[in-house]
């Protein structure tokens, strides 16, 4: 799924009323199904607080507020009556509920506290045509909402935030515990510094015009399930082992043994056709006695000290690595003779960043930094959305796929194209993880999915096993080998 820029959704609903709806009916088809999701997630024994701004976004609260209110909800709205310049739309809607009468019209200063436990507060303050940080009584009413311990709904956006970038360091935005976006996913859900305002994220399908939306212009896409379902090849029945490729996975050192192990047992459990591990003897016996099915390339005592080149392989070098002399010199030794793409990850990266030997990188590789990683490897910079800019210029310039990992991992390509996941969950963040993610990448490219494709697929994939992992276990307890025996039931999900 696409992802636009605030000015693009403003122009896709200019087309989209161009084309034959009235503002009117698509604020009300908008806030129709917002109402709608309101119904079937709370009871009619809530209330609901409703805070109104001035531009559409607060005439979708006045809609939501009638809406519900005709079904039997308890509505008050809350408004800054020494502003009430409303838009066109808006104004029309704030009119027909000031008709109706029952329902409470009260300032923002005359909200002091709620008295009623199950209290619901719907956020209709600002959405996309957010200009500027929100200050006044606009502040100090979000202030206040976020001190009070609610549930929250934000309408389209949570007020404060900017569509697609970062608010200012001081802003105020009222923390959501839900979020009703309109059509399409926003950037700023999925960076670090703005996602954590939107909790649970709604996509509604309001009908903006399609057209414009497929002819839209955009570097930025959300990794949905059409997009993986599009994507993924089921296995043949006319094929042999050699159908589905050899991985070979190098990682591996003296009390590290297990990272590179759950790396080829990711790399089996994903269909990888014959994988090896080539990792220090001294890990031998523990790999082969876990994973009969993986072979074994010793390559050293303690460290990997050597990485054989073989043929028609694809290899996924760093989990468990260390960097060792040998190891760094073993990297170089591979990497200078070696121009197929290959995976590399954790140790592989911190050696090639100590070394600055990035050059070294074969094209159309795929490397898969944490932000500490990426940080060694390009440097620093400000915030999440400027990391992002710096991967593009740095895939492009090295002809590499960035597989940039976070709570919302982002495949960066080297034509500049940003693919958001939204799979994936934070049971997740405990080590092996990414070693995990390592192997079902070096596994799908082997089975000769276009490198972006296998990107693309492997960051989803590793995220849904970790969702059903989560469901299974929690959070707290799933286990990263827990997430490798869930992605059998994310291929069986796949087909279903
Ligand atoms: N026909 C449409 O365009 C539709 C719009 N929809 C809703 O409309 C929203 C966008 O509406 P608008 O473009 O009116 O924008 P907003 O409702 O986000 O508000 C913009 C208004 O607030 C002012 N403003 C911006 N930042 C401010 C700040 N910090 N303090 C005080 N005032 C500030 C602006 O000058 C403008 O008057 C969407 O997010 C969505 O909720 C939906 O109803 C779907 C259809
Ligand atoms: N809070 C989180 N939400 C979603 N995914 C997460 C979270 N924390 C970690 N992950 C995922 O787990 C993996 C961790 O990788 P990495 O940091 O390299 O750890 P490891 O030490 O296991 O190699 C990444 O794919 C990352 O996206
Ligand atoms: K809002």
């Amino acid at each position: 799924m696409k992802i636009l820029t605030a000015s693009q959704i403003k122009s896709c609903d200019i087309t989209t009323i161009e084309q034959g709806i009235s503002s009117i009916n698509l604020m009300e088809k908008a806030s129709g199904c917002c109402g709608r999701w309101i119904e079937e997630h709370f009871n009619v024994t809530d209330k609901f607080l409703i805070f109104c701004g001035t531009g559409n976004n607060g005439g979708d609260g006045f809609a939501i507020a009638r809406m519900l209110y005709e079904k039997g909800f308890d509505v008050e709205v809350y408004i800054d009556q020494e502003n009430l310049n409303f838009s066109n739309d808006a104004e029309i809607n704030f009119r027909k509920i000031k008709q109706i009468g029952g329902i409470g019209i009260h300032d923002f200063n005359d909200f002091l506290n709620i008295n009623r436990e199950k209290t619901v507060i719907i956020d209709a303050l600002f959405g996309y045509g957010l200009n500027r940080k929100l200050s006044g009584k606009n502040k100090t009413v979000v202030e206040k909402l976020n001190s009070i311990k609610v549930v929250k709904v934000s309408v389209d956006i949570p007020s404060g935030l900017y569509a697609d970038k970062l608010p200012d360091g001081d802003s105020v935005v009222i923390k959501a515990d839900f979020t009703l976006t309109f059509q399409l996913y926003k950037r700023s859900f999925f960076h670090p510094e703005t996602g954590k305002f939107c909790g649970k994220i709604t996509v509604l399908d309001i009908d903006l015009d399609k057209e414009f939306i497929e002819n839209a212009e955009t570097d930025y896409f959300v990794i949905d399930e059409d997009l993986i379902k599009n994507n993924y090849r089921p296995r043949e029945d006319f094929s042999h082992k050699g159908t589905f490729g050899k991985s070979i996975l190098v990682g591996g050192s003296y009390g590290k043994i297990g990272a590179v192990l759950m790396t080829a047992l990711s790399a089996l459990r994903t269909g990888s056709g014959l994988t090896f591990t080539m990792a220090p003897d001294c890990g031998c016996q523990i790999i082969q006695s876990q994973i009969p099915e993986a072979m074994f390339i010793g390559c050293g005592d303690k460290y990997v000290e050597r990485i054989e080149i073989q043929e028609k392989a694809v290899y996924g070098i760093g989990p468990g690595l260390g960097k060792d002399k040998k190891t760094q010199n073993a990297l170089f030794g591979f990497l200078k003779y070696y121009d197929e793409p290959v995976v590399l990850d954790a140790d592989a990266l911190n050696i090639l960043a100590q070394k600055n030997w990035l050059d070294l990188i074969p094209k159309n590789s795929v490397i898969t930094p944490h932000p500490l990683e990426f940080e060694r490897l390009f440097g620093k910079t400000n915030d999440s959305f400027e990391r992002i800019e710096l991967a593009k210029t740095k895939a492009r310039e090295l002809d590499i796929f960035i597989v940039l990992k976070d709570h919302h991992t982002a495949v960066i390509t080297p034509d500049q194209k940003v693919f958001y996941n939204i799979t994936g969950n934070s049971g997740m963040a405990k080590g092996g993880s990414g070693d995990a993610l390592t192997g079902i990448l070096t596994s799908l490219i082997s089975q000769k999915y276009d490198i972006e494709n296998a990107c693309i697929f492997a960051v989803w994939l590793h995220g849904k096993a970790g969702d059903f992992a989560a469901e299974k276990f929690s959070k707290e307890a799933m286990l990263p080998t827990d997430l490798i025996h869930e992605i059998g039931e994310v291929f069986k999900y796949l087909v279903s």
